[in-house]
């Protein structure tokens, strides 16, 4: 049904309409009528709503609803909004020229758009764009797909929040559920408060080999591409890829660590080094960072690399130069393979070709680039400059490369110049000076007399149409001629669009070399970049070893908006614990020594002056009120299930930083708390960084525990902030003065600073008084039950001495 008003019977055009969108009852179908992409009824009145577009009415004789369209010239920005607004989008094409068609104009949907399906350049963002599926089984199967480059991967996980970093690394665009878990409502409300994605329905039919659950994942992907794309669509071989290969990193350590996304609008890790040139350089780049590696063999393999062009600045900025002319040749292979690539591609094609030879004579035998001069000297000559957008808008291949073509052209310029000549013809024949051939729509090409020749105008002329001081006339044989160029001129089209498409066919059979060339030019990309970066801002290579040693270490955020205090750090398995004041630096230095272990691991140069580094399995992070409102959990909750997995999980090999553990709670809850946590965590032996306000765990007496402080000093005007490192715990928290600088009015500051100092006061009163009364026992003589006395009294001292 189509809402709307009137007696009669949908009107044929709205039949066809109702007819193509009732096949597509999750999309919103955009049906072409000329220049514009229209919907009516109800599907009208969602787009008006969402696009702010005016509304109108398709009115026939006894038929009227709502109307409502974009123009199609425009479609890429509107359609990118539609997308994000959350539609998914079927495009409905008329596919025949409107001239040719006998009645209504036939219209099928040629494409599905949604966010996690795209192929499209003008609306794919430049990073990876992922469909994901998930299914249960035997673990959580988790599956992606990235139609764009056809990269088809997944693997199976063990716990839900596994899945949940896993998701968080990927960012999927889309994803599709299995049943069991889109009909559980607890499940789902959860996902979608951690995910807000688009959520799709497809079949999780098993494919492939592997775990079942796993398996479906993997069904469900390629069955909702093949519904989207096409029953040709097939992905690169499917990948299955251990999560354990590579350097753990939680969802709440690369938000901790603002890798991708920034916790206060400020910079991330992601933005310091993308110096990249080339959108899969930037995809690469992303892919390097989501997933750091554990073996030293690969990291040095890289590292080599990045250190090539760290050496050589003409090397590298030649390269960068060139690389600003190639094209996203992943997407290009994938667009080949699903036959939509369109003329601008194959020049694109052809550009990024041009480049190689010249970057291999740059990069020498060091890094071989596939070849395929034979297909850039076939786009060569079969290309024009500029090409359109579209093939069927003519003037794509160029002249002489086509026989065929060329004589079909020729044909049709001959055709043309008779009517050029048929003007000067016809007026030395008539004797009428004003005589002229024009042509319209309506009558084709037609000859013009103006009202004084009327009588010269002889009777084998048809008279077409009288104007108010001219008439149109034909001659019979300029019809034959008018249908003989039509002809011709369909005949070209027809022409071009098979040459163009076995010039496709040809660049296609390439695929597998475009793809290794694509590949291996992101690489280039990803290794200059990170070479420029570590020019530009004076990073090291770092090396490998059991004992951890950074000199002069920075954050390679922080620094690029501050004058930044470079810091040390020497540490083995063992508890180092960082106290100082609040904004002396804790939380950065935390901070930046992870990032310099993962930049390391990556394979990139890193912010220091010196850096050797264990090769961590894992980076931990507590760090910062992460509050979970929406997950409804309070952040003292979330502080300790983050703290809890740490402690669950953490091997010897683990990096963990620990911010402020404790803080959530009672300070004497938090107190204990904080020195359970250290202690444990020191006997796991991995390697700890602690930061606290607790001078309570300063004392503590483990053999692998080191103090560390920031450094801060109480001057006239205040407390002053060297963010330097140094050995030994902190003298004083300075917590008063900090909050004095902050603005807390005076009598509050003042009211404070006298607290504390009678809490001071009291608390070494009461330390007297137990030592005191310990000092004065003699155990030896004490009988049983008065040593329980003692013991009694001594505690309810000790309580009075905490609880002050
Ligand atoms: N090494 C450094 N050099 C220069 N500026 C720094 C350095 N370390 C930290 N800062 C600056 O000091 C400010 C406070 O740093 P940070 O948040 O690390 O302090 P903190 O000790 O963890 O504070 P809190 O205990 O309140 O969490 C930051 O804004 C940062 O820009």
């Amino acid at each position: 049904m189509l809402k709307g008003e009137g007696p009669g019977p949908l009107p044929p055009l709205l039949q066809q309409y109702v007819e193509l969108r009732d096949r597509y009852p999750d999309y919103l179908l955009l049906f072409q009528v000329g220049d514009f992409y229209e919907c009516f009824g109800e599907d009208a009145e969602r787009l008006a709503r969402a696009l702010g577009l005016a509304l109108t009415h398709k009115t026939s004789k006894d038929f009227t609803t709502p109307m409502a369209g974009i123009p199609i010239r425009a479609f890429d920005a509107y359609a990118e909004r539609l997308l994000k607004l959350g539609f998914r989008l079927a495009i409905a094409d008329q596919v025949e020229p409107a001239e040719e068609a006998e009645g209504l104009v036939r219209r099928e949907v040629t494409q599905l758009l949604t966010p996690g399906t795209l192929v499209q350049e003008a609306l794919l963002p430049r990073e990876a764009n992922y469909l994901a599926a998930i299914a249960t089984g035997d673990g959580w199967g988790l599956a992606f797909l990235d139609v764009s480059t056809g990269e088809f991967k997944g693997t199976l996980l063990k716990s839900k929040s596994a899945l949940y970093d896993e998701l968080f690394r990927h960012r999927p665009a889309e994803v599709l559920l299995a049943p069991e878990l889109r009909e559980n409502p607890t499940f789902l409300e959860e996902f979608q408060k951690r995910f807000p994605v688009m959520l799709s329905e497809a079949p999780f039919e098993p494919v492939g080999e592997g775990p079942l659950a796993l398996r479906r994942a993997q069904g469900a992907l390629l069955a909702y591409a093949r519904y989207t794309q096409g029953e040709a669509f097939s992905p690169r071989p499917f990948r299955p890829y251990d999560p354990g290969a590579f350097m753990g990193l939680s969802e709440a350590t690369l938000r901790a660590l603002e890798v991708f996304e920034p916790l206060r609008g400020q910079d991330t890790l992601f933005a310091v080094l993308d110096e990249t040139r080339t959108a899969p350089g930037r995809r690469l780049l992303q892919a390097w960072l989501r997933h750091p590696l554990l073996e030293v063999g690969p990291i040095e393999a890289r590292l080599d690399r990045v250190e090539a062009f760290v050496r050589d600045s003409a090397l590298r900025e030649g390269v960068r130069r060139l690389l600003h002319r190639v094209s996203d040749l992943e997407r290009l292979a994938t667009r080949l393979e699903l036959g939509r690539a369109n003329p601008k591609d194959l020049a694109a094609l052809r550009r990024t070709l041009a480049v190689l030879p010249e970057l291999s004579a740059l990069l020498g035998e060091g890094f071989p680039l596939p070849e395929l001069g034979p297909l850039k000297e076939e786009l060569e000559a079969a290309l024009v400059e500029d090409p359109p957008l579209k093939v069927s808008e003519g003037g794509v291949i160029r002249e002489g490369y086509d026989p065929e073509l060329s004589a079909l052209r020729r044909a049709h310029e001959e055709g043309v110049a008779y009517f050029l000549a048929l003007e000067e013809q016809e007026r030395a024949r008539t004797g009428i000076p004003t005589l002229k051939v024009g042509y319209n729509a309506v009558f084709g090409y037609y000859l013009e007399v103006t009202r004084p020749y009327y009588d010269r105008v002889p009777p084998e002329y048809k008279p077409l149409q009288t104007l108010k001081d001219r008439q149109r006339y034909a001659l019979p044989e300029m019809k034959e001629k008018e249908r003989e160029l039509y002809r011709l001129e369909a005949l070209a089209r027809r022409r071009e669009e098979e040459v163009f498409q076995a010039l496709k066919e040809r660049a296609k059979r390439e695929g597998e070399a475009l793809r290794e060339a694509a590949r291996l030019l992101a690489e280039l990309d990803v290794y200059a970049a990170l070479a420029e970066v570590a020019v530009r801002y004076g990073y090291v290579r770092p090396r490998f070893g059991e004992r951890l040693f950074i000199r002069g270490g920075r954050h390679p955020v922080v620094e690029r908006r501050t004058a930044f205090v470079p810091n040390d750090l020497e540490m083995d398995h063992g508890l180092v614990l960082v106290t100082g004041p609040n904004m002396a630096g804790k939380s950065t230095f935390l901070r930046q020594t992870a990032l310099i272990a993962l930049l390391a691991q990556m394979g990139s140069f890193v912010p220091a002056e010196e850096a050797v580094l264990p090769l961590f399995d894992r980076i931990f992070t507590r760090i910062g009120a992460a509050d979970d409102l929406a997950g409804g959990r309070s952040t003292f909750m979330v502080e300790m299930e983050e703290v809890a997995q740490v402690l669950r999980e953490a091997t010897e090999k683990s990096l963990v930083l620990l911010d402020e553990v404790g803080r959530g709670t009672s300070s004497l809850d938090g107190v204990a708390i904080a020195t359970a946590v250290a202690e444990a965590l020191h006997e796991r032996r991995c390697y700890a960084l602690f930061a606290t306000h607790y001078f309570e765990l300063t004392a503590l007496n483990l053999p692998r525990l080191k103090n560390l402080h920031v450094a801060a000093k109480e001057e006239a005007g205040g407390l002053v902030f060297y963010h330097q490192v140094l050995p030994g715990p902190a003298s004083k928290s300075y917590g008063v003065e900090v909050a004095q600088m902050a603005g807390l009015p005076r009598e509050v500051v003042e009211r404070a600073r006298a607290l504390l100092q009678g809490l001071l006061a009291r608390r070494e009163g009461a330390l007297e008084g137990v030592l005191e009364r310990l000092l004065a026992l003699d155990p030896d003589r004490l009988t049983p039950l008065e040593a329980l006395k003692v013991l009694h009294e001594l505690r309810a001292l000790a309580l009075g001495l905490v609880r002050s």
